[in-house]
């Protein structure tokens, strides 16, 4: 039995361009990801997702403006923890991305992602998001680097991202 924790991520797309931050510390450290974490005691999913982007980059999203797109499960060889992502895609935001503590944002253009810089899961995921297709996933890694098994199905409805699969 997992012990099952949320986390947000979240991607701001202009164009054929996709916002990603260089991860500074912590887990995922040197990779390139979303912008995203845990929930605050008492926040909702969507509040947290619109305030890790403003912590971890300096931009604002009102929480209305957030899609939700897909939900990631992850499960690592000999951990109890399941981490439970929402995935969240927004076009629509304000001011420049900024350099914190935690991230270093660049604009990458869609056809040019640094996948080898990236978790392993995102380029089995990414191409749904990309395509403003819905998703479920699940993920169970041995060690960091190697993913051991994993599910991917596309949903047919935003409630869908509600149930359990
Ligand atoms: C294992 O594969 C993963 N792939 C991707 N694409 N993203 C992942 C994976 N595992 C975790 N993530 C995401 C989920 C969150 O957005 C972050 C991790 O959040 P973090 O631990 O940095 O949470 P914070 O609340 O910001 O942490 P601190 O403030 O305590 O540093 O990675």
């Amino acid at each position: 039995m997992y012990v099952r924790k949320v986390y947000t991520l979240v991607f701001l797309r202009e164009d054929s361009r996709l916002l990603l931050g260089l991860k500074k510390r912590g887990f995922g450290i040197n990779k390139w990801n979303g912008f995203g974490g845990k929930l605050e005691p008492e926040e909702t999913v969507i509040d947290a997702a619109a305030r890790e982007l403003k912590e971890e980059c300096c931009i604002n999203a009102k929480a209305s403006d957030l899609k939700h797109i897909g939900n990631l499960e992850f499960t690592f060889e000999g951990e109890s923890t399941l981490m439970d992502v929402k995935v969240f895609t927004s076009k629509i935001f304000n001011g420049e991305p900024q350099e914190t503590d935690e991230m270093r944002p660049r604009w990458f253009n869609i056809d040019a992602l640094p996948f080898e810089e990236m978790w392993p899961d995102d380029r089995i995921w990414f191409p749904y998001m990309l395509n403003s297709k819905l998703f479920f996933a699940q993920f169970h890694y041995k060690g960091f680097d190697s993913i051991l098994k994993y599910n991917i199905v596309e949903l047919h409805s935003v409630q869908d991202l509600y149930k359990n699969h």
